[in-house]
């Protein structure tokens, strides 16, 4: 992969990235390979890079192979099925699970228990070769090798918790070149889409014109997620609980889910839990039971996000300095 995207001449790798070609700027031999010119480059260059060679090579190849990412069209799925492995003292792990389209579905277990691990496994299509020996079939085949190993993750996009921008564009211009590189019909329509749709997630709102390192944690969630279900090619979204960092997880899910893709998470939080179709219980390593939302847990759903409306409402008038006039409110989910 490296080799193939170290030998793209300067105005081709330029041409598949605009952030790529922003970056390194006017470029005298754009007939130079992308391995001679970071060779060619001197410490001075380097310094008003703000990169050390080795940082620059890595980040320039993530930009470029994210750019081929993104270039490839929809990628299409009709099922994912994950088969058991073993358990973390090796005993069998009883598992068969189909997610379609449209499934949401969260992942509950103690701290420990094994739910990075079951997401990391959907994310690698493991076959067998992680330490749960868990199956991964994409569409009941097993996937092609190169689709494990593409470097911008065509089939799977995870939402990890440290989302740290290093590129200093604009809001606006960071979506709006993820828009041109997917080739869609007005990149610019679709950018103000993602960020309105960001904003309507996020607590505190924020502007297109801010640079991307000014986000605070919640808005840079609220962006990716937003980014992920409106410009993403990839069917399948892995999220690593969704925090309460001033961020509307319901509205979240929900646009996540509208777009037809897969969605698990792994969460400790009811509301989440509650809010997906199926959840599945992992205890010591393995999935111990899959369990559908039954109608009485939608009423506790139901009860739970009242109390959050009111915590989060109470948490605002507090936060503005506003003195609480009158008795709280009397509430029952079942009438
Ligand atoms: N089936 C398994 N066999 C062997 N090791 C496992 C298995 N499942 C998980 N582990 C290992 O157990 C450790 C804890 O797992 P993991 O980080 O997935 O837990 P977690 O439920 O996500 O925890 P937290 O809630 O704290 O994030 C990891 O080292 C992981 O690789």
């Amino acid at each position: 992969m490296s080799a193939h995207l170290l030998a793209l001449k300067l105005d081709e790798a330029q041409r598949l990235n605009p952030a790529f070609a922003a970056l390194i700027g006017p470029t005298p031999k754009p007939d130079l390979s992308l391995a001679d010119w970071l060779a060619s480059l001197d410490g001075g260059d380097l310094d008003r890079l703000k990169f050390s060679r080795i940082e620059l090579e890595a980040h320039l190849l993530a930009l470029i192979a994210e750019a081929e990412g993104f270039r490839t069209p929809v990628t299409r799925l009709r099922e994912l099925r994950i088969l058991g492995g073993r358990d973390k003292t090796g005993g069998a792990e009883n598992l068969d699970l189909v997610l379609r389209p449209g499934a949401i579905v969260s992942v509950v277990g103690p701290t420990g228990s094994g739910k990075s691990r079951f997401l990391g496994d959907i994310e690698c299509l493991a076959q067998g070769d992680t330490p749960s020996g868990r199956r991964i079939l994409i569409d009941g085949e097993i996937p092609d090798p190169a689709r494990r190993w593409a470097a911008s993750g065509k089939l799977v996009a995870q939402l990890s918790q440290n989302m740290n921008f290093v590129v200093d564009l604009t809001v606006g211009d960071f979506i709006e070149m993820h828009a041109e590189c997917r080739a869609v019909d007005a990149p610019e329509q679709v950018a103000a889409e993602v960020i309105a749709c960001a904003n309507r997630l996020a607590g505190e709102k924020f502007s297109a014109n801010i640079s991307l390192t000014q986000l605070s944690g919640g808005q840079s969630r609220a962006l990716m997620i937003a980014d992920v279900a409106l410009l993403s090619s990839s069917p399948i979204v892995l999220i690593d609980e969704i925090e309460n960092a001033g961020i509307n997880r319901r509205q979240a899910l929900d646009l996540l889910v509208a777009s037809d893709k897969i969605v698990l998470m792994s969460t400790h939080d009811p509301i989440l839990a509650l809010h997906a179709q199926k959840r599945i219980v992992i205890a010591a390593g393995a999935v111990a039971q899959v369990i559908e939302t039954s109608a009485t847990e939608r009423a506790h759903l139901a009860a739970l996000e009242h109390y959050d409306r009111l915590m989060s409402d109470l948490r605002e008038t507090l936060r503005h300095g506003a003195r609480l006039e009158t008795l709280p409110p009397q509430f029952s989910p079942f009438g």
